[in-house]
């Protein structure tokens, strides 16, 4: 499990203070990026040298409760499964013990030459392997 905190805030919000949601995404794909740099493969490095990048193809938000401005959102991480090309992560955002938002997120590992999928390179791949939690694992295609 990767955690991470990120403020909420004035301009992530509407005039009423409640959380824009597509400012979540914004903050949603650093938290990724933080993710990816905690693990020794910063974005920048992968994309200039091994020519590679993580897009999303999938994303399934949920929102339960309502985000305000100043809040500090709690993000946790985890890798669900590993396929040949794809990462299938769940994001869980709370406030404290309130839960906000989940996320059902399927990023690809991409060639930017090519911009189709890439097999992760073993050390990428040996790193997520690391963080994947089995209790709730499924099978990529799934
Ligand atoms: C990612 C793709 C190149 C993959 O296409 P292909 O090369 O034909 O690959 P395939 O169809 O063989 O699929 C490869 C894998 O992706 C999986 N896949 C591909 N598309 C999907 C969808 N839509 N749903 C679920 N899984 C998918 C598929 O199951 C394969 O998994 P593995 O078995 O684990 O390998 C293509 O689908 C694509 O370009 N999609 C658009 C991506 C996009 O524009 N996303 C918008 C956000 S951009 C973004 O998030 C980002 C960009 C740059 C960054 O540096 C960071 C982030």
């Amino acid at each position: 499990m990767f955690t991470t905190s990120k403020p909420l805030r004035f301009g992530d919000c509407d005039p009423s203070g409640i959380a824009y949601f597509p400012s979540y995404l914004d903050i949603l794909v650093g938290v990724l990026e933080d993710f990816f740099t905690s693990l020794g493969f910063p974005w920048r490095a992968m994309n200039e040298v091994r020519r590679m990048s993580v897009p999303t193809v999938r994303l399934d938000l949920t929102f339960r409760s309502p985000g305000f401005q100043g809040d500090r959102l709690d993000f946790a991480l985890a890798v669900r499964a590993i396929g040949r090309s794809s990462l299938d992560l769940e994001h869980t955002v709370s406030r404290g013990d309130t839960v906000l938002w989940t996320a059902r997120h399927r990023i690809v590992a991409t060639s930017l030459d090519t911009n189709t999928s890439l097999a992760w390179p073993d050390d990428i791949r040996a790193a997520l392997t690391h963080h994947l939690e089995t209790a709730h694992a499924h099978h990529p295609a799934t």
